[in-house]
């Protein structure tokens, strides 16, 4: 090829950096923190998977469970002594302490797997299971954290001792935690991992099903300004689970070690006592306290600095889904684009999203960065303020060992952890928001669709005359006003028209009269009007769009859809294609391909047809199905339509004078004088 006429590289002299930002905090001032998901629809919303409302109970009762599981002494106490009778112990003794318990688990897990298998529709059970095991493993985990606290003293001790067999024995015990710390950290991972693809399943089955059940994905657009719905179900539903996972089984993390290093902190801290300007002053724990008071000044002094991220980040997902479902366009419409030679549009609109993007990165870069200042500031600190805070009763008191020193350290820093728990998750916090908040007005769309659609006087019913009967049908458009608000326009008023079985009608009027508008009331696609539309309940209706489609799949599948290609015979969908004069397709019945681009417009149209002869319907509406073709194409598939299906009710809308000689009726769509449309109907 030598010829080509764009040249969209040369074009652009500027580098994309160069380009300014816009200016997007209008975007921004237009989020109210109020429009944001509360912290109680999201626990809510969460707690549909794991059987409701009752499960935000049954959720408080198990972490208190596994709360007071962790926390209490006596379970450490009847641990112990369990630990110690199995060192005692031998043979039948060991097998009732160890074996059974083993045994039990064992078999336990075997039931559970058997029982999931069985009953795959038992997912509040399975629900229950995987968190209720998630939360011990998470359990477990804060006290091996407790135990690293507890070692670290003998560990030291034995160091500035030089007691080398307690230095051996202290790093045995070390091995041994180190082991169990990582299998139970991978452990619980693999678990949350588990437990957040099985919710995530069933909220995309949910989310999938709603919005294709009763065409709402249809009419979304239609109805509310929802930005990318697609990119709410498939990536907003992966981000929530994962976030919200992740954020739940920490919090409990956090608050459980918050109870057990309080509680040891409080027991090695002591008190600290010194005499200023004359005066004796004791602060009991003061270790303790300047912890709790460090960390919840911190939390609140980084909560306010990264406020401004939930918006951001909200604006973020939304910026790159506009980037993204421009570039999909451009595939989508790459024939259309490129004959117009409008790739340089294409590009600089890229370049103008794309800016949006870089815009909104820059602010979220430099709201992180006061946010990294802040916290990475006071990770910094948290090195040392401990340590300054020790010194005074470390030199003071010379009781004190460096094993006291380390095990306090490491209490400070798994304390302040635990409390800054707040200030680490913040951004994670922040995204749950976001993500939550795009996938509620997403559910909410979708119930305002089925609660218009349910309101409209525009009702279609089903009966069993046999034949369509419009009744005082006026149609109405959709349209926006400046603030997003839909309003209804009038189109087509007052259609009174029967169409009995068997009669051919040819619709014609004027282009953007209302044509297509009426086919889309009689498929109970169109809620905008008022009247009453009977339809057949018995027999085929099949309607064909101007532009059909083809999933891209086999052109066996292709021909079949929506029916699965198992259907017909190849025999059968070789003779459609023969009679629509596509038999250059017949070789390729097998071949997988995007079938919308690479045939026709009028191949398209011709085997959209072949779909009709393979379907038979008894009820054929034709949206100018075959305006594509030429004359010749056009007469024959009419005369082949009617030859094989000679008693099929037919409704033709077409500007082809032509089509007359096929049709019984016609029905007119003219102006009238109040700016909207009016019918016609007469006999040919
Ligand atoms: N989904 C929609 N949302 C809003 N307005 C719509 C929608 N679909 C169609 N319209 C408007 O309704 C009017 C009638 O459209 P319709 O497709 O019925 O016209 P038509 O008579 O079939 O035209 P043509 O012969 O050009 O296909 C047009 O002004 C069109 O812009």
């Amino acid at each position: 090829m030598t010829i080509s006429t764009s040249n969209v590289s040369q074009k652009q002299e500027l580098s994309w950096e160069q380009d300014g930002l816009p200016d997007l905090s209008a975007d921004e001032r237009a989020i109210g923190y109020r429009d944001l998901a509360t912290y109680s629809s999201i626990f809510s919303f969460s707690a549909r998977y794991w059987g409701g409302l009752w499960a935000l109970i049954g959720s408080v009762v198990l972490i208190a469970f596994f709360a007071f599981l962790t926390t209490s002494e006596q379970v450490e106490e009847r641990f112990m002594k369990w630990m110690e009778r199995v060192q005692q112990s031998s043979g039948q003794d060991l097998f009732l302490l160890v074996g059974l318990p083993v045994s039990i688990a064992s078999f336990s897990v075997l039931f559970y797997r058997w029982h999931s298998k069985k009953h795959p529709e038992a997912r509040v059970v399975r629900a229950w299971i995987l968190s209720a095991f998630t939360l011990f493993l998470a359990s477990v985990s804060v006290k091996l954290n407790v135990a690293f606290a507890l070692w670290s003293k003998s560990f030291y001790d034995a160091i500035q001792n030089r007691n080398e067999p307690e230095f051996w024995i202290q790093t045995g015990v070390f091995t041994v935690l180190a082991v169990f710390w990582v299998l139970v950290g991978t452990y619980r991972q693999f678990f949350q991992q588990l437990l957040q693809i099985r919710w995530r399943t069933w909220l995309t089955q949910i989310f999938s099903t709603q919005y294709f059940d009763k065409s709402r994905f249809y009419y979304l657009s239609q109805q509310s300004k929802q930005e990318n719905p697609d990119q709410r179900i498939a990536e907003d539903l992966d981000k929530f689970t994962e976030l919200a996972i992740y954020l739940y089984f920490g919090a409990y993390i956090a608050i459980t070690s918050l109870y057990e290093f309080s509680k040891l902190m409080i027991e090695i801290s002591g008190d600290l006592a010194f005499t200023r300007f004359g005066i004796d002053v004791i602060i009991p724990d003061y270790l303790f306290w300047t912890a709790v008071v460090y960390a919840i000044f911190g939390s609140i002094f980084i909560s306010f600095v990264g406020r401004r991220l939930i918006k951001v980040e909200v604006l973020r997902q939304r910026y790159n889904a506009f980037f993204r479902y421009h570039l999909i366009r451009a595939r989508e419409y790459a024939e259309g684009i490129t004959f117009l030679r409008g790739e340089l549009n294409h590009n600089n609109e890229s370049r103008r999203l794309f800016g949006i993007v870089r815009s909104n990165w820059n602010t979220r870069m430099w709201a992180l960065k006061f946010l990294g200042f802040s916290s990475l500031s006071y990770n910094q600190a948290s090195v040392i303020v401990p340590i300054l805070l020790m010194a005074p009763k470390y030199f003071a008191d010379k009781a004190m060992t460096w094993g006291n020193f380390m095990q306090i350290l490491r209490t400070f820093g798994e304390l302040r952890e635990s409390l800054s728990w707040f200030i680490d998750q913040y951004q994670n916090i922040a995204e749950l928001r976001g993500t939550a908040t795009r996938l509620f007005t997403l559910e909410k769309g979708m119930l305002e669709v089925d609660a218009f659609n349910e309101r409209s006087p525009l009702i279609v019913t089903p009966n069993n005359v046999g034949g369509i009967a419009l009744g005082h049908v006026s149609l109405n458009r959709p349209q926006f006003d400046d603030f997003g608000v839909m309003h209804e326009q009038p189109q087509v008023l007052g259609i009174d028209w029967q169409i009995s079985q068997g009669q051919r009608w040819l619709v014609t009027g004027a282009s953007g009269s209302g044509k297509s508008t009426i086919l889309r009331a009689v498929a109970a696609l169109w809620p905008y009007g008022k009247g009453h539309i009977d339809v057949p309940s018995k027999g085929k209706i099949q309607f064909l769009p101007q532009r059909p489609y083809f999933p891209i799949a086999s052109l066996r599948e292709a021909l079949a859809y929506p029916a699965p290609a198992d259907m017909y015979q190849d025999a059968a969908y070789e003779t459609v294609l023969e009679m629509c004069q596509l038999s250059h397709l017949k070789t390729r019945l097998s071949e997988e391909n995007t079938w919308g681009q690479v045939l026709s417009g009028g191949e398209q149209q011709r085997l959209a047809f072949a779909r009709v002869f393979l379907q038979r319907p008894d009820y054929l509406f034709l949206d100018e199905a075959t305006a594509s073709l030429d004359i010749e194409n056009e007469k024959t598939l009419y005369a082949t339509l009617l030859e094989f299906l000679p008693n099929i009710t037919l409704v033709s809308v077409s500007h082809h004078e032509q089509l007359k000689t096929y049709h019984t009726h016609a029905l007119h769509l003219s102006a009238d004088a109040l700016g909207g449309f009016k019918a016609k109907t007469q006999t040919i």
